[in-house]
């Protein structure tokens, strides 16, 4: 049997936020034991420092410029969605006999009769939430029981927040405090319906965790010396220990790749509320190092020796990766992505020497705002965002504009992985940063014109009809899409 696969994606989650990336009083200890017996990175990306463009670059191989999954993220009554001619993971996976599942936040859009839904993309099952679960009204919902409200009102004037089950609507509000242990039970029975079956599976376990407004289940109400935002991180970390547990109850540990990252930066505008970039500048909704590198971690018992990787990795790579663990052939179109088998089971080099960093908003004006060229780092533009606000950093805040640099800040990120020296600045400037420089500005135009944009699917708007409702035909809408 090829092994199986479980993907395990957070929102919202920062470089600075697991115990094993050095935070101080964040609980995980379930995704530490993950980091120090599987592979953890230091230099993984996301393609973008927002949810949903990430998520399709993660689920297709491709940056979101070519699938249309930009600018910004899907709304309630998006028209749009990930193209079904999309080819995603599940579908390469679904070729080669897997059972697929997609448990939690989908965010790639629902259309016209969910026609953009996960059971549509080659899951064969979905249990989750369409978009992010602030895009609903929540202050009069629970999100820490007994009786702790959600902090804030998240979004107003659209539908209370769905749970759907493949297409059907099973709550509206869903229950905060019931959710995860509802996700937790459909993936532990996922998997041992799937080891019964002796058939491979490819599990896409997509928390809400740590994403506003945190929530969390009676037993982790509290536990956390980090206050609510810790709290949450605890639920999403048990959660990581009971499908683990799962693996070794059903004797799959061994032939199962475990494979963890996350969306984009941290949302530190929610101050204490938000996640941290750890030492990385800035976060959510910025091209700079704390809004695209996430923590990461690979693990596979037996297969992947426990270590430490400074290997340039990222979201791009995993459908190449998956594919060559397989055996199945890559989908035959563009793609962004290699095959980090070599840094996975050889600790050698990885194939990709280069990272394009895209902002929220992409254009084929500016192209790319920053690119990686092994340790050195150019920004072309720099733009504030208001995701990543209330920090010291003025460079961060969202009323910082978009700046074009003429020669590019350029920085050495083994040395200042924080962004704060500019190598052009402050002194002679030797051989070898000017051969860098006139490198990385040709590497920049020569991806932004191969780079082929697709039709923005979030520029084709909204329409209030296409909100999921528990009641079609209810009014007044969209309050009375609230069914007990
Ligand atoms: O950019 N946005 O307008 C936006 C809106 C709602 C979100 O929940 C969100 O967060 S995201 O979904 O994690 O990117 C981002
Ligand atoms: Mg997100």
């Amino acid at each position: 049997n090829p092994p199986n696969i479980l993907l395990i994606f957070a929102d919202d989650l920062g470089f600075g936020d697991l115990g094993s990336y050095g935070h101080p009083t964040s609980a995980t200890p379930n995704l530490d034991k993950m980091a120090a017996r599987g592979l953890r990175f230091t230099d993984f990306y996301a393609s973008c420092p927002l949810c949903s463009p990430s998520r399709a670059a993660l689920l297709t191989g491709r940056y979101q410029t070519r699938s249309g999954v930009y600018p910004g993220v899907f709304y309630p009554g998006s028209r749009g969605g990930l193209p079904l001619s999309e080819v995603t993971i599940a579908e390469v996976l679904k070729a080669r006999g897997y059972a697929t599942a997609m448990v939690g936040k989908w965010h790639l859009g629902l259309g016209a009769n969910g026609s953009f839904l996960p059971i549509h993309q080659g899951f064969d099952h979905f249990l989750g939430v369409p978009y992010s679960h602030d895009q609903g009204p929540c202050q009069n919902l629970t999100c820490f029981p007994p009786d702790t409200k959600c902090f804030g009102t998240c979004d107003q004037g659209v539908v209370p927040v769905p749970l759907l089950l493949n297409q059907s609507i099973l709550q509206q509000p869903l229950a905060f405090p019931q959710l995860v242990p509802l996700y937790n039970k459909f993936s532990r029975d996922f998997i041992a319906d799937c080891a019964r079956r002796d058939r491979p599976f490819f599990l896409y376990y997509a928390s809400h965790h740590t994403h506003y407004p945190q929530f969390g289940s009676q037993e982790y109400v509290g536990q956390s010396l980090r206050g609510p935002f810790g709290d949450a991180l605890m639920e999403f970390d048990g959660s990581v220990g009971l499908l683990l547990q799962a693996l070794q109850e059903n004797g799959l540990e061994g032939n199962t790749l475990v494979f963890f990252t996350a969306d984009n930066g941290p949302e530190t505008m929610r101050m204490a509320r938000g996640g941290s970039s750890g030492l990385l500048k800035c976060g959510k909704g910025t091209t700079y190092e704390g809004g695209m590198r996430e923590p990461a971690v690979a693990y596979w018992p037996g297969r992947i020796s426990p270590g430490v990787t400074h290997e340039m990795a990222s979201t791009l790579d995993v459908l190449p990766t998956l594919a060559a663990l397989a055996k199945v052939p890559l989908p035959t179109v563009p793609l962004d992505g290699y095959d980090l088998s070599p840094v996975l089971f050889g600790g050698g080099k990885s194939p990709r020497q280069m990272m394009f960093y895209y902002p929220p908003s992409p254009s084929e004006l500016l192209g790319v705002f920053a690119v990686r060229y092994g340790k050195h780092k150019a920004h072309f533009f720099t733009q504030g965002a208001f995701h990543s606000g209330t920090t010291p950093d003025p460079d961060c805040h969202g009323l910082t504009p978009l700046t074009p640099h003429e020669p590019p800040l350029l920085f050495d990120l083994e040395t200042d992985p924080a962004e704060n020296y500019n190598l052009l600045q402050g002194g002679a400037v030797g051989l070898e940063v000017l051969w860098v420089l006139k490198e990385i500005k040709l590497q920049k135009a020569l991806f932004d014109q191969r780079m082929e944009f697709g039709e923005s699917q979030i520029g084709k708007g909204t329409d209030l009809a296409l909100q999921p409702c528990c009641a079609p035909h209810c009014t007044p809408k969209p309050s009375c899409c609230h069914c007990s």
